[in-house]
């Protein structure tokens, strides 16, 4: 993803403009909040004839009651667009994010943890929809304080002006103590979403910390970082305690000048003591919205830093989907064999796949064996279109994959391994994942009874209604990879790609996973990262990957005569594999 960059407001504005804000019911509500502030400016003017002895004018008072009435109503209506406003505009730049997440290449995806691009829906979008939501608030102030400071000075010039001096210390005021608001606010959010991202990870992982011991290392550390937190509360709570006593300082300041400078002109007679109390009102008014100016700055401040981190997003380029081609067309156009062309990769700077050339047969089962780490699951990765060769093409017949339709292609391919994922939900919505037409419960009972899932589904009281849990774990990991052959098997794709390993698996299970993937592999072209001795020499061809390079081609009998490596894996890994699975059977 591309770094967040300081261009000051334009990725602001780009992006409340890119989010589709309800415009119409902001608009309505900053209408609706000036008018009633507009009503709510003339009454200190009545207020202040009613003090004047007009206090049995019936008309006078049913004024000020039927003002303050509509005034409310108003309030109230205003109050109810933003109310709608509010959560709409935050739906909208979480949305507008969202599918462009959804759209952006793994190669640039991988680049940041996951946590943190969790913060740029969460968190940021917040950021946005606060300022926006504040930005009202700050017009219809201005225009509440301007509108005071103009009616005073048309009571009483000098009051008015005694009382300008006040300004500024508010406004420093006001700074000083949304500089540190915010200071301490973003110090209690850094160590906020750091305790999240420890939970997150460590909580999953809970089988491992016990597995080792390490219960009082995790405590200890977690309760740091609670410390951590604490400590950072602790700040932004002091910062309130001495925010309240300095904005209590305006007020005391306010009154002072109006109770003794306006008592002193009261009493050479130069203004009424009902304007004394008019004054009073309006400054009460007005003057507690201006002291959270400061905040909305920072506020302003931290909205600019999500949304240039959110622009980074959306400026990233997104998958292109629709190419040139079909995959039907391309795929009648040619024999069905895949090419790989002279193919170098590499992740950011890391070369991972050097100049790799060999032809995956249509039909027939390639199995791609190799050292860890040598390049195999990457070559699946370039397979599946995660990513694209640095150099080279991968071809199907003469055509390149680039120019074949994305999801079309991506449809044509099935992944299975011990570790293939699942989302939470049933039996059913994962086995079902993954194709858009309307599956008939037939259909997923074939399925699953192809993928030998069939017996244990029925065994849950709720079959294929029985929810996996998150990412599958109310199921074993055979129960998981049944899960996923019969999605392959819906799925019906053209090429299959297998990871054999199969670590965790008992003997029985392993069994029924090879003979359902047997039934899956018939008459597809699969390609597998082979684990097992018995695949091996049954795979029509074998693709011997070493530190990103092709070491050998060919089949069983001839690799093993001829290349050393090859040699090497069936003797020390596949061997000591067959025997454990012996063993434990
Ligand atoms: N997302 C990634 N970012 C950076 N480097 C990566 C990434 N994925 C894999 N690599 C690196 O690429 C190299 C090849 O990894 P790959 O997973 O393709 O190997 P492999 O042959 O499948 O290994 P194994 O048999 O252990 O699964 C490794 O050195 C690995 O560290």
């Amino acid at each position: 993803m591309p770094e967040a960059r300081k261009h000051g407001w334009k990725e602001f504005f780009q992006l409340i403009f890119k989010s589709k804000l309800p415009w119409g019911y902001y608009i309505l509500g900053l209408i609706a909040m000036i008018v009633s502030t507009t009503i709510a400016l003339g009454l200190p003017l009545v207020a202040q004839q009613i003090m004047e002895g007009q206090i049995f004018d019936n008309k006078l008072i049913m004024s000020y009651v039927g003002w303050s009435i509509v005034s409310a109503i108003i309030v109230s209506t205003s109050a109810f667009f933003f109310a709608i406003t509010a959560p709409k505009t935050l739906r909208s730049i979480q949305k507008t994010i969202w599918t462009k997440f959804i759209k952006i290449p793994m190669s640039v995806f991988i680049k940041q943890p996951s946590l943190q691009l969790i913060t740029r829906v969460t968190s940021d979008g917040k950021f946005i929809d606060g300022v926006i939501s504040q930005f009202k608030t700050v017009i219809n102030s201005t225009y509440g304080f301007i509108g005071s400071l103009l009616i005073m000075y048309g009571m009483n010039a000098k009051l008015t002006l005694a009382l300008l001096p006040v300004i500024p210390y508010m406004l420093i005021v006001s700074a000083v103590v949304g500089h540190f608001t915010q200071k301490t606010q973003n110090g209690v959010q850094t160590k906020y979403s750091g305790l999240n991202a420890y939970f997150a990870e460590r909580l999953p992982k809970i089988r491992l910390i016990k597995a080792f011991g390490k219960e009082k290392k995790e405590s200890e550390l977690g309760d740091q970082m609670i410390q951590q937190q604490y400590t950072a509360d602790r700040k932004r709570a002091f910062v309130d305690l001495y925010a309240e006593p300095l904005m209590q300082s305006v007020h005391a300041i306010i009154l002072g000048i109006i109770l003794i400078y306006g008592g002193i002109l009261a009493n050479k007679g130069e203004i009424k003591v009902s304007e004394v109390v008019a004054f009073y009102m309006y400054i009460g008014f007005t003057y507690s919205n201006v002291l959270q100016y400061g905040l909305f700055w920072q506020g302003i401040k931290a909205a600019k830093g999500a949304s240039e981190r959110i622009s980074a997003i959306l400026d990233s380029k997104s998958e292109l989907v629709k190419r040139e081609e079909s995959f039907v067309s391309a795929l009648n156009q040619s024999n069905g064999d895949i090419k790989l062309q002279n193919v170098t990769f590499s992740y950011e700077d890391k070369n991972v796949l050097k100049n790799i050339d060999f032809t995956i047969p249509n039909g027939k089962l390639t199995a791609i064996v190799g050292p860890s780490g040598g390049g195999k699951t990457t070559i699946f990765n370039l397979l599946e279109r995660f990513y694209e060769p640095n150099v080279g093409h991968i071809l199907l017949g003469d055509r390149s994959i680039e120019k074949i339709h994305l999801n079309e292609w991506r449809a044509s391919f099935s992944y299975v391994s011990q570790s293939s994922q699942l989302l939470s939900g049933t039996i059913r919505e994962n086995i079902t994942y993954g194709v858009d037409y309307d599956v008939t419960d037939e259909e997923v009972r074939y399925a699953a009874e192809m993928a030998d899932a069939l017996d244990f589904i029925e065994e849950f009281p709720d079959g294929f209604n029985t929810e996996v849990g998150e990412f599958g774990s109310k199921l074993s990991g055979g129960q998981r990879q049944r899960i996923a052959i019969a999605r392959a098997f819906i799925k019906n794709p053209q090429y299959l790609l297998l990871d054999e390993a199969t670590s965790n698996i008992d003997a029985r299970s392993e069994h029924a996973i090879k003979e359902a993937l047997k039934k899956l592999m018939k008459g597809r072209t699969t390609i597998v990262i082979a684990h097992d001795i018995n695949t091996v020499k049954e795979a029509d061809q074998i693709v011997v990957i070493d530190a990103g390079k092709v070491s050998g081609i060919g089949q069983h009998s001839e690799l093993y005569k001829k290349n050393s490596l090859y040699r090497n894996l069936v003797e020390i890994q596949f061997e000591k594999n067959q025997k454990l699975v012996s063993a434990l059977s």
